[in-house]
């Protein structure tokens, strides 16, 4: 792994970015990664994201996804506004301009509208349970025990798995409780994400995401667009949605089935640094 990287972070969710662009594509060391995530012995980050060339010859560029414990993930949505940011800096794409990037799970569209605020096409949420994967049969929403209770969620594939519970209140100590064991339940195969929403209005949702592979994380950005979509599909939710995570708060803008979804927010760069 090369030594330099940056420290980035979107609302509260942080990453170390490298700069893969000129080695041949790679898999880090899940053991090396965990290591530099550690908070005191590491560098400390929710997850690791390389910026490589595109495998996709109509992509500007690849990003490679890979949570605190050392395990990948197809997609980040807090991320991907980062390596835009990241590669507006670079002077490798220019702002207010649509760059097609490629991440583990397919092509995504982002246009820099300043060097702090990216929108990001997300493409279209998927519905289909084999998608995520989950091992039920398709339904609006799904309910498993749980350490003695039943639970019901909705869940969906923004390229990563997702599950969305709805609470009367994101603070209640049960959503402490039921994070991490849904993120491990095994009608989740490859774990999940677990977002708690609390619907504030048909435009607002407060959310706190349980995510695999980092655990509590401030923001999630697939999180945030799973959240929108599950309460769009349900009747829940207006086209435009403000999710607010515990580090800020996202746009998202989806119209449902057919159309592909949009968020927005920030990116912020923290530091550079050489291990
Ligand atoms: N923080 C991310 C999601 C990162 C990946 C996730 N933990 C997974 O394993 O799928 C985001 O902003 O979307």
């Amino acid at each position: 792994m090369p030594s330099r990287f940056t420290k980035m972070h979107g609302i509260g969710n942080d990453f170390v970015i490298v700069d893969w662009r000129e080695d041949p594509p790679r898999v880090p060391n899940a053991a090396r990664v965990a290591a530099l995530a550690d908070r005191h012995t590491g560098i400390g980050f929710d997850q690791l994201i390389s910026i490589e060339a595109a495998r996709d010859p109509s992509c500007a560029f690849y990003y490679g996804i890979w949570n605190a414990d050392g395990s990948p993930s197809g997609q980040c949505g807090n991320g991907v506004r980062c390596v835009a940011a990241w590669l507006y800096r670079d002077g490798a794409i220019d702002r207010n301009t649509d760059v097609r990037l490629e991440s583990p799970s397919g092509p995504v569209t982002v246009r820099v509208l300043d060097e702090g605020t990216v929108v990001v096409d997300m493409g279209e949420p998927d519905f289909d349970p084999a998608s995520l994967p989950l091992d039920l049969p398709a339904h609006a929403t799904y309910t498993v025990h749980v350490d003695g209770e039943d639970v019901t969620f909705g869940a969906v594939s923004m390229g990563n798995p997702h599950g969305v519970v709805f609470v009367d209140d994101v603070s209640d100590p049960r959503v402490d409780r039921l994070g991490p064991l849904l993120t491990s339940h095994p009608v989740f195969p490859e774990g999940a994400n677990i977002g708690f929403a609390q619907r504030l209005g048909p435009d607002r949702i407060r959310l706190r995401v349980h995510e695999r592979g980092s655990g509590w994380t401030r923001a999630c950005g697939t999180g945030a667009c799973a959240a929108a979509a599950v309460a769009h599909a349900l009747g829940l939710a207006a086209p435009v949605v403000a999710v607010e995570l515990p580090g800020g708060t996202l746009t998202i803008e989806w119209h449902g089935p057919g159309r592909t979804l949009w968020m927005t927010g920030p990116a912020a760069f923290v530091f550079e640094g050489e291990v």
